[in-house]
């Protein structure tokens, strides 16, 4: 009986499904495990009533989805942004179990979000969203069943509202049931920081495998949140040159290398954390898609999904794309890409979050801290180490590293499957 295999209009949910499905044929996975770990094992979808500011009650659309817990508890990201969907939480959730296995971390993959603009709302009707999904979603989460973490648009500050609605909830404080937490509440210190740094990471090991040295390079950065800011950070700390940026405002270039330290704290001081108006000598505004096609030795997109694809890929320079964002080139993407471009895929990329989300949790069942000389040791250590697994897969098996990534990672949840005999 061949598989019938899945598809979706949902562009992510598809590209996910598409490199599974040609992973796991090329593997020769078997026929019943192709068709286990290409479902997610439980979707949640809630609807979050919330009285706003001006007296109205508006309903949210809300969503968890726990694809795999054959390695450990779902582990992953929480979204709010206006285009989430239980599709796109499939994928992204999809996404984490590849990236937790590669990454050799006990968890699952899970994700999830609220549809909603964060931009359109007072922090009061954010934080009454955002206790209300903890409410609804409290029958899923727990530390040793799925563990959420912040996303686009969510960080520390949505972690201790949903920490402390469930551990109310449940009468007793719950702090590993969420990661990303702030330093002061059962957060750790260099989580923050940690996805950026991950992606640095594999920017300097990458260009240190094709004979170059990162000190001096220069890069270019899509984003300009949580990821995109920490890698332009430490790419700076390197000795690289990052000479574009962007936002939802734009783009921001400056061939002589921009003052990232400077772009940074604009961001962090501006009310919405956008780089609007950001000035300094040099600077040339431009539209926030253009960055891409810039020449660069390095592409880092660390943005949304789908920024690389079918149409665009053959417009860009740069010669290295390490990818921070989750799904930023879609297959027609890689496919037009300029054949001579390496690509680091985003589940070995950007896993540097959720490891440093497995370090916090195992720090919070612990109750014991450690220093962020010790977390950035560990797990710098482990993204090189992690970076090198894949890239000497890739060159013994003739593969890309996005093939390498996806056959390492799908071979273990599948032993894992077999071995725990979920399919009886
Ligand atoms: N925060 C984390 O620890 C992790 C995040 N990721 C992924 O990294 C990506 C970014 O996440 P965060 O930095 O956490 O989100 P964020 O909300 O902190 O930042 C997103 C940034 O992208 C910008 N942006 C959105 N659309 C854009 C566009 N079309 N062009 C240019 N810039 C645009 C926003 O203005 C913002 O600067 C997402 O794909 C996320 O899933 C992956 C691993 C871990
Ligand atoms: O820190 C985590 O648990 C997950 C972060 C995340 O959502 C991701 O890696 O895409």
């Amino acid at each position: 009986m061949a598989v019938t295999k899945r598809t979706s209009s949902n562009v992510l949910l598809d590209t996910a499904l598409k490199n599974f499905y040609s992973a796991a044929e090329e593997m020769g996975l078997e026929e019943g495990l192709v068709e286990i770990l290409s479902r997610a094992e439980r979707k949640l979808c809630v609807s979050i009533p919330v009285t706003m500011d001006d007296g109205t009650v508006k309903v949210f659309d809300g969503y968890r989805v726990q694809y795999s817990t054959a390695l450990g508890p779902a582990k992953g990201g929480l979204r709010f942004h206006p285009d989430v969907t239980m599709e796109e939480c499939e994928a992204l959730a999809g996404l984490m179990a590849w990236k937790c296995s590669l990454a050799g971390i006990p968890y699952g993959g899970g994700k999830g979000g609220v549809a909603c603009n964060p931009l359109e709302l007072s922090p009061a009707e954010k934080e009454r969203i955002t206790r209300t999904f903890a409410a609804r979603i409290e029958p899923l989460v727990g530390a040793w069943t799925d563990v959420p973490a912040p996303d686009v648009n969510t960080g520390g500050q949505e972690m201790v509202w949903l920490m402390d609605t469930i551990s109310k909830m449940r009468g007793r404080l719950e702090p590993a049931i969420f990661t990303g937490k702030p330093i002061s509440l059962w957060g750790s210190k260099g989580r923050t920081q940690a996805t950026g740094r991950g992606v640095a990471t594999c920017v300097r090991e990458l260009l240190k495998a094709a004979g170059k040295d990162v000190k001096g390079s220069s890069a270019i950065v899509q984003g300009f949140g949580n990821v995109g800011t920490y890698c332009a950070l430490t790419l700076v700390e390197m000795g690289a040159k990052v000479v574009a940026i962007s936002d939802i405002t734009g783009g921001y270039y400056c061939p002589d290398g921009l003052d990232i330290q400077k772009a940074f704290e604009y961001v962090t001081n501006h009310p919405k954390h956008l780089l609007d108006g950001y000035a300094q000598p040099g600077l040339q505004k431009m539209a926030g898609e253009d960055i891409l096609y810039l020449a660069a030795d390095v592409l880092c997109p660390c943005a949304l999904e789908g920024a690389i694809n079918g149409k665009n890929g053959a417009k860009i320079q740069a010669k290295f794309i390490v990818e921070g964002a989750n799904g930023p080139i879609t297959p027609e993407g890689d496919a037009a890409l300029p054949k001579d471009i390496l690509v680091v895929p985003d589940f070995l990329a950007n896993s540097g979050g959720v490891v440093g989300s497995y370090f916090e949790w195992v720090q919070d069942l612990g109750g014991f801290f450690w220093s962020e000389e010790e977390y950035n040791q560990k797990l710098l250590t482990l993204m090189a180490d992690n970076f090198w697994r894949v890239w000497n897969y890739a060159k013994e098996h003739k593969v890309t590293m996005r093939r390498a990534a996806f056959l390492v990672a799908i071979k273990r949840v599948a032993d894992a499957v077999k071995m725990r005999g979920v399919f009886l």
